[in-house]
């Protein structure tokens, strides 16, 4: 069992001994979540992320939860992509396609890829677009305070700068109130043109989880995570604060490892870790 350590705030950070034990314990959450929209809403309405997180929902293709899971209710969509072929090696897209969408009975016309063929301001436009008729149907829930949509589940990766989905740290993009996705072509991580979804959308999510690995993210995920108190820098992943959602942060020992606290981690018994 992995440490869970519940902030004064709402937040929930999970630390994990190892990446086998993180991913099945993300693979466990997403099927509870999946399994409890399902029964409320008749769907479960999820936007992914791309990078190194989608390695780790792998997990979901294997026993039991590539036969308990409901994948024909599943709904897909993407919180940020990069404006590149979907055949391209930096596509979140292929990225996802290969390691959980051929491997798993989701439905194509449920998958909600960007148009691939278009600039990334008609890319965003229309992304937003398609979003806004699944709210209409409630295939995606809406957020009561600002009509916004309430996606069943965010999942979202870290960069090493604190990047969440498409958003950089000092970005205009992260200013946006109006706007549910927007583009950017100058993203300071190749490729530069890409697509993304709002903090606002973020912040009006059902349940939001953000997943960090490996000890070079460590001093992002303090920054991110800690009471860092006036002089702490602007981190995107700082700014990850569901209105009425639920925040679980999904980190391994080293990722955690700069966190306040951290060094009273230590393992108490098979794959735990206690304080
Ligand atoms: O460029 C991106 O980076 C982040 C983080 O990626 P990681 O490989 O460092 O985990 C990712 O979450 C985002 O979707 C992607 O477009």
């Amino acid at each position: 069992m992995a440490l869970s350590r519940d902030k004064k705030d709402g937040r929930e950070l999970r630390i994990h001994e190892n990446m086998d034990e993180l991913s099945t314990n993300l693979a466990e959450y997403i099927a509870e979540l999946s399994e409890a929209s399902v029964k409320e809403r008749g769907a479960f309405a999820i936007a992914l992320s791309g990078g190194s997180v989608i390695s780790l929902v792998r997990k979901l293709c294997e026993a039991p939860f590539n036969k308990t899971v409901e994948w024909a209710k599943w709904h897909i969509f993407w919180a940020d992509e990069r404006v590149v072929a979907k055949s391209h090696v930096d596509s979140n897209y292929k990225l996802l396609k290969d390691n959980l969408l051929t491997k798993v009975p989701t439905v194509p016309g449920h998958v909600h890829s960007i148009n691939d063929t278009v600039t990334a301001e008609q890319a965003a436009e229309e992304y937003e677009f398609v979003i806004r008729q699944h709210v209409r149907t409630r295939v995606i829930d809406v957020c009561e305070i600002n009509d916004c949509p309430k996606f069943d589940l965010i999942l979202l990766g870290m960069g090493h700068d604190g990047h969440i989905a498409s958003l950089f740290p000092n970005h205009s993009a992260l200013d946006e109130k109006e706007l549910w996705v927007t583009f950017i072509t100058d993203s300071p991580k190749p490729p530069p043109e890409r697509i993304t979804f709002t903090l606002p959308v973020i912040n009006s999510a059902s349940k939001v989880a953000v997943v960090v690995t490996g000890g070079s993210k460590a001093e992002a995920a303090h920054l991110a995570i800690d009471d860092i108190g006036p002089d702490c820098p602007v981190l995107p992943a700082r700014m990850v604060r569901p209105t009425e959602g639920v925040l679980v942060w999904f980190l391994d020992q080293a990722a955690a490892s700069k966190l306040d606290g951290a060094i009273g981690f230590s393992t108490c018994g098979s794959g735990s870790l206690c304080m």
